[in-house]
């Protein structure tokens, strides 16, 4: 069989082909209800559907937020397969928004789930929590390699909380150590790696603070709190000014709110984007 095209050679293509951006499907109660949608599998499932329509041409990648499909159990899960299907039929990648870490054994079970061709919720990419230690997220950095799928690990989050552990230690903080590993794993690649990395919208200058280099790290850089959570694109471009051709700009909530018409969501979107190619 011949070797699978790497997900970082992947991404680039998407991201120069429709630009940076990433639109994330978070189906809120609330924005389920401003677009007239019950607050139910089905609903979940229209619109996703929707979104997968509205993004075709203008986002690299979409981004489901599994929790906000979990709530429906199996059901849930089927309009969650929907989704990716549809997303697979419109040429868009996809980053499932899952969150996983356990100990090795368990992370090959998750690895499985998200990343092996046999799952009916097989993704381009999975997002990964290191705080079992990063070796711990082994089985998935390694099947996604082999699968030319991706991972992105959380690495400085957007959250006022993060800091409280992710910043632990200085000069030789968490976050640190975790962006050492990223870059370890991405050194062989000519442009992006496999393993990504999640840093928020809203870190201002918290890299330099910590002494993390991320334009070394050759990850693709994943970054929430655009929009619904105050940063804006220029905030990004500030904050990653030597690594941001690496920088994929994510949102949900700001976007997801001009539904349910899908050429308003799509306006939307490109302004987005555009705002994203434009800060430098
Ligand atoms: O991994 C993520 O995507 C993520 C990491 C992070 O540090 N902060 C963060 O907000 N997210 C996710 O990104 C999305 C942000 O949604 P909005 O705030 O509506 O744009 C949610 O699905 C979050 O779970």
């Amino acid at each position: 069989m011949p070797s699978p095209v790497p997900f970082g050679t992947r991404l680039r293509a998407a991201m120069d082909s429709s630009g940076p951006l990433c639109v994330g499907i978070d189906p809120h109660p609330g924005l389920l209800e401003a677009w007239g949608l019950p607050n139910t599998a089905e609903g979940v499932r229209v619109f996703s559907l929707t979104v997968v329509e509205a993004m075709t041409g203008v986002a690299a990648i979409l981004k489901p937020q599994v929790a906000l499909y979990e709530r429906f159990g199996s059901a849930g899960f089927a309009a969650l397969e929907e989704t990716l299907q549809a997303a697979k039929a419109a040429n868009l990648l996809t980053l499932a928004d899952a969150k996983r870490g356990d100990i090795g054994s368990t992370m090959a079970a998750y690895a499985t789930a998200w990343l092996d061709d046999s799952s009916p919720l097989a993704s381009d990419a999975v997002t990964l929590s290191p705080y079992l230690g990063y070796e711990s997220l082994r089985p998935a950095i390694d099947l996604a390699a082999a699968t030319g799928r991706g991972v992105f690990v959380l690495g400085l989050t957007s959250n006022p909380e993060g800091a409280s552990v992710q910043h632990v230690g200085g000069d030789k903080s968490v976050a640190k150590s975790i962006i050492e590993q990223v870059s370890a794993e991405n050194a062989d690649a000519e442009d992006l790696g496999h393993v990504g990395l999640v840093v928020g919208a809203t870190i201002g200058d918290a890299p330099a603070k910590l002494g993390i280099d991320l334009s070394a790290s050759k990850a693709p850089l994943l970054t929430p709190g655009l929009g619904a959570q105050g940063a804006t694109a220029q905030d990004i471009a500030t904050a990653f000014a030597s690594s941001y051709r690496q920088v994929l700009g994510t949102s949900s909530r700001d976007i997801l709110k001009a539904g349910p018409d899908v050429n308003e969501l799509r306006d939307k979107a490109r302004s987005v984007r555009d705002e994203l190619l434009a800060a430098k």
